[in-house]
């Protein structure tokens, strides 16, 4: 896929930090679950979900890794949007993967469905985004909910061999030990380049910056113990890996220059997160079903997003690094 330069089309992005200078993520509003239950209000079924994404969220890649790491595309189609913000919300524009129009209501903008859901929503019209077809509303905007939904409840959908009861993401002898690591990489890693890089005052800036090098450096040592390689927790890819991949795959080309998060890299210095997040995205074998990682990875996507939404004033693409990723 081409990516497209940047037109500035209306550049306007939703203030990210409160007065205080720092980035306050608000919880996600819409928060139903669809259930293997038939008889549930939101039942798992097929060509009744789709899910909306952008190629350069992050928090919709997670899901869009879910969805070809278990076989579901066509079971829960992804509708794409442009990965460029403007003051509607996120649009269908042709470009960068995106849809021309969503071909469900011919909508222009995502907004348009948030308001189809709920008239009155003052919300934020977020990726990713899973929607009822049949209930014309929004099951569920938050993306680590979505995402166990998607593996639990549908693997009547599953091919055999990569069920949940066969090939779990969330094995039982490990769900304590997942839990706790996303806890913390969620608040200091996946949201807390967030909050370093739209950080309105140094202080601020400082403070989530150095809380953020201090939890890669602890994932480091984490991938050290025994037991912890060549994923996170072992021999098999869990949710832990999805949700730390989606923010380490956007690290080195994007968050070190766009977002200033810059002590350090993790290409020259995390040695093992380097070995790991190689092995996650060049995988092209069982674990990864034949690619899931790479394929949905769109670096120049990436990048353009977040130099859109984070209003450098020229608005131009870093072109480095020479190589977005490196050979195993
Ligand atoms: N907690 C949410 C966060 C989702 C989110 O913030 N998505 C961003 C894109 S990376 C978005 O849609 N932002 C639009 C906005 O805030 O107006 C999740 O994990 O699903």
């Amino acid at each position: 896929m081409t990516t497209t330069g940047v037109d500035k089309k209306e550049l306007e992005f939703p203030k990210l930090a409160d007065q205080d200078g720092q980035v306050h993520r608000k919880a996600s509003t819409f928060r139903s679950s669809i259930s293997s239950d038939p008889n549930s209000e939101f039942p798992a079924e097929k060509d009744r979900y789709v899910v909306y994404i952008n190629l350069g969220c992050p928090w919709a890649h997670r899901v869009n890794i879910l969805l070809h790491l278990k076989g579901l595309t066509s079971i829960i189609p992804i509708i794409v949007a442009d990965c460029q913000l403007v003051p509607n919300g996120w649009s269908f524009t042709g470009d960068d993967g995106s849809a021309t129009a969503d071909p469900l209501y011919g909508f222009k903008h995502l907004r348009d469905l948030y308001l189809k859901a709920d008239p009155e929503y003052t919300g934020r019209y977020t990726v990713p985004c899973l929607w009822d077809k049949k209930k014309e509303t929004v099951v569920n905007n938050e993306s680590s909910e979505i995402l166990r939904m998607l593996y639990t409840e549908f693997d009547a959908f599953v091919p055999e061999d990569r069920r949940e009861s066969v090939r779990p993401l969330f094995p039982k002898h490990l769900q304590k030990e997942i839990e706790e690591m996303n806890e913390w990489v969620y608040d200091t890693v996946n949201n807390g380049v967030y909050k370093v890089g739209f950080a309105t005052t140094q202080a601020a800036y400082e403070e989530h910056l150095h809380t953020l090098f201090a939890s890669l450096d602890r994932l480091e040592e984490h991938l050290e113990q025994p037991g912890h390689s060549p994923f996170l927790f072992g021999h098999h890819i869990t949710e832990a890996d999805i949700r730390l991949f989606t923010t380490l795959i956007r690290f080195d080309v994007a968050y070190v220059t766009i977002f200033k998060c810059n002590l350090k890299m993790i290409r020259y210095d995390y040695p093992r997160l380097h070995d790991w997040l190689r092995k996650v995205y060049w995988d092209e074998g069982e674990e990864s079903n034949g690619g899931a990682f790479q394929k949905t990875t769109y670096f120049d996507i990436i990048k353009k997003g977040y130099v859109l939404a984070s209003k450098a004033p020229n608005a131009i693409i870093p072109a480095g690094p020479l190589h977005a990723i490196l050979p195993l």
